[in-house]
């Protein structure tokens, strides 16, 4: 058996075109959404994934306004562009790009920021309605983790889910958001300290493999018909690497790869967040 693509790059390009028509019917009230993004430094990756996020938005009809600062930048530079964007009513929702240089306080800077415009989803108010389940944005990474699994009919109901990895970007919100009445999976949130991993990941229907260490989850892990997300990159001898080995296809139900699984998703959401963030107002 081989598992069936949940196709990342289709989905992701299915949404882009309903957000469009959104983007359209906002402009039809005179509101044009538009995106803003912090980068500090000159990281290559960074870089690209920006670049990504501005042309996505293009795509969409979305205006966008990008604030690029030196890795000099100091604190109080940073804190300037985030008041500037809470300010900016051309800004309906905007991302400080992670991971910041060493010497910036993250979590200052993330609190700074207005979060009816935390297109990430990551403000600490973001994340205490998501666990109070009241409407706000979402974390982008699991909202698409969600809407890839639905588009591909994989049940949720009851279904048991292994998270591995409890990050504050996918596992830990995702853990929240599929434990929703309206998700109502069993989840099991795995990490580091976990003793036995394969014994939890074997129970599971769902995997999603959110660690960043290549390979961690292989075929003799997973149950046969098993849906099996691959969201962990690393690099290996200069090669991008997932967490989840490539045999794992031969057992599983589904797989969504990386590239051309959950990362599409992540940026389509982000564009969501930004469309719902100007339909609120
Ligand atoms: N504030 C903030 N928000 C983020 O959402 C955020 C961040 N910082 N820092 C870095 C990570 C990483 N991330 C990715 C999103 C999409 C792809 C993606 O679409 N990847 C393609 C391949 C690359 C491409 O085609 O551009 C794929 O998986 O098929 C990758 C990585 C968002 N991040």
């Amino acid at each position: 058996m081989t598992a069936r693509l949940l196709d990342g790059k289709a989905t992701a390009a299915k949404i882009k075109s309903e957000l469009a028509e959104r983007v359209k019917a906002l402009a039809a009230r005179g509101i044009t959404p538009g995106l803003g993004t912090i980068l500090v430094g000159d990281d290559p990756g960074s870089q690209i994934y920006v670049a990504g996020k501005h042309r996505d938005c293009a795509e969409v009809g979305i205006t966008s306004i990008r604030k690029d600062l030196p890795e000099s930048a100091t604190q109080a530079d940073v804190e300037a562009a985030v008041d500037e964007l809470n300010a900016d009513p051309a800004c309906t929702g905007y991302i400080v790009q992670l991971p910041l240089p060493r010497h910036l306080d993250t979590q200052a800077l993330i609190e700074r920021m207005d979060p009816a415009k935390d297109a990430d989803g990551l403000h600490p108010v973001n994340l205490g309605r998501l666990v109070h389940m009241v409407d706000a944005p979402l974390p982008c990474t699991p909202r698409g983790i969600v809407v890839l699994l639905q588009e591909y009919g994989v049940p949720l109901k009851g279904a048991e889910v292994v998270v591995v990895g409890r990050g504050i970007t996918v596992g830990r919100p995702l853990g929240l958001l599929l434990t929703r009445r309206a998700e109502n999976a069993t989840v099991t949130l795995c990490h580091t300290g976990t003793q036995d991993l394969a014994s939890h990941v074997r129970r599971a229907d769902v995997v999603v493999a959110a660690a960043g260490v290549p390979h961690l989850v292989t075929a003799d892990m997973v149950k046969p018909g098993a849906a099996v997300l691959d969201v962990g990159v690393s690099r290996v001898d200069g090669k991008l690497t997932g967490d989840v080995a490539p045999d794992v296809r031969e057992v599983a139900g589904f797989v969504a790869p990386n590239p051309g699984g959950v990362g599409p998703m992540t940026r389509a959401m982000l564009l969501a967040n930004v469309v719902e963030a100007a339909e609120r107002r």
